[in-house]
């Protein structure tokens, strides 16, 4: 597998003595080329739908630090937006949308092939970036898992504890899984898409799975990942799928194999060692650095990524954070990861 790129070795399974490398987040708040780059841009969303100034943001954190992959940069509530919902961003609080809480607002959602027309941009972005990227660098696509979406989608924003969407899964338990339906169908379609335009891997982030109990994180983490991988490896074999259950604590146990993703991502409040044994087993991990050490730095960061490396280095593992990357973070401590994760060893 020599000539391979080295993120997408690890896909396939290889064990690295120096593993690939790559951020959550990588192209942020913390840059200032970013938040250049985000001004002129306007907003959020209008940066994320202008394909040339997304592709330069996707790019910057390639150019300062020549990580091994780049994720396109896009927000995973785009496909509530082409599904017809309204969004927009609050500065400083987050993402609001309009909400799906009765059958009269399921009713008014697009059908999920209706997506396109909307994403067409995001869909520009991969291509650029296809051309644009160095030969050794893999391009990841992205989309959020349908629970997650769903929360923002039933609750209108973000929220601490999933209330609503909780909620709604108990009171109206047809329309929410109808909800979480046609969001399955929609990223199966924006995914696909993804990859014809030039993703060679794709991440299902599930960042709230960790708030679904046993029989509910089946049905509703579980079953709509494995329903996404099963239809994408069916249209593109090829293709590494990476799925992120944050959170989910002693469930990422068999996670790999009831969904069939090829890599499973690991927040940092999971124990390596453990990990290792119990997750690791099933094939490639990824993670999982505190965020808060790309804030504090110093030692305890060098010793923390060293531990980690470590301690996956018996089998196939991508060196990552264990969520996004924060805007207080000091850009000189991330190439001080970098520099610990690729010292000789
Ligand atoms: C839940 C979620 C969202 N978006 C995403 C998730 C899942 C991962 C996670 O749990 O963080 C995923 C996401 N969001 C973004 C990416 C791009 C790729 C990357 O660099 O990782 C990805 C993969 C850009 C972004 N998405 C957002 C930013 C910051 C926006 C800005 O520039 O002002 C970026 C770079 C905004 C966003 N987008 C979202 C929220 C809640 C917020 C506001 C919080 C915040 O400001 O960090 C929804």
């Amino acid at each position: 597998m020599a000539g391979k790129k080295k993120l997408m070795r690890a896909l396939a399974g290889e064990t690295q003595a120096v593993p690939p490398v790559w951020m959550m987040r990588q192209a942020g708040r913390y840059l200032p080329e970013y938040r250049a780059t985000r001004e002129q841009a306007g907003d959020f969303l209008s940066l994320c739908y202008n394909s040339d100034l997304a592709t330069e943001v996707t790019l910057q954190p390639i150019r300062r630090y020549g990580f091994d992959a780049a994720i396109l940069f896009a927000d995973i509530l785009l496909v509530p937006q082409a599904l017809g919902a309204g969004l927009w961003f609050v500065t400083g609080e987050g993402p609001r949308l309009s909400t799906v809480t009765t059958q009269a607002d399921f009713d008014a959602l697009k059908p999920a092939d209706a997506i396109h027309d909307t994403l067409a941009p995001i869909y520009q972005t991969v291509r650029n970036l296809s051309g644009a990227l160095p030969g050794d660098v893999a391009l990841i696509g992205f989309a959020g898992a349908p629970w997650t979406v769903a929360t923002y989608m039933i609750a209108g924003r973000g929220t601490p504890d999933q209330g609503p969407a909780h909620a709604l899964r108990q009171e109206n338990t047809v329309l929410f899984e109808a909800l979480l339906d046609r969001i399955t169908d929609a990223t199966i379609d924006y995914l696909s898409m993804q990859i014809d335009a030039g993703a060679e891997t794709v991440k299902i982030f599930d960042s709230w799975a960790g708030s679904l109990d046993g029989e509910a994180f089946d049905k509703y983490a579980v079953e709509p990942c494995r329903r996404i991988t099963a239809a994408l490896k069916s249209r593109h074999p090829d293709v590494p799928v990476i799925g992120f259950p944050r959170e989910a604590g002693q469930k990422y146990v068999g996670f790999a194999r009831a969904t069939g993703v090829d890599c499973v991502a690991l927040d940092n409040s999971v124990d390596p060692a453990w990990a290792a044994a119990h997750v690791q087993c099933d094939g490639c991990v990824q993670g999982n650095l505190a965020s808060a050490h790309m804030v504090a730095g110093g030692q305890a960061l060098v010793d923390e990524t060293r531990a980690i490396v470590k301690a996956f280095s018996g089998g196939p593992h991508i060196f990552n954070l264990g969520h996004g990357i924060t805007p207080d973070a000091d850009p000189g401590n991330v190439q001080l990861m970098i520099d610990t994760v690729r010292e000789d060893r």
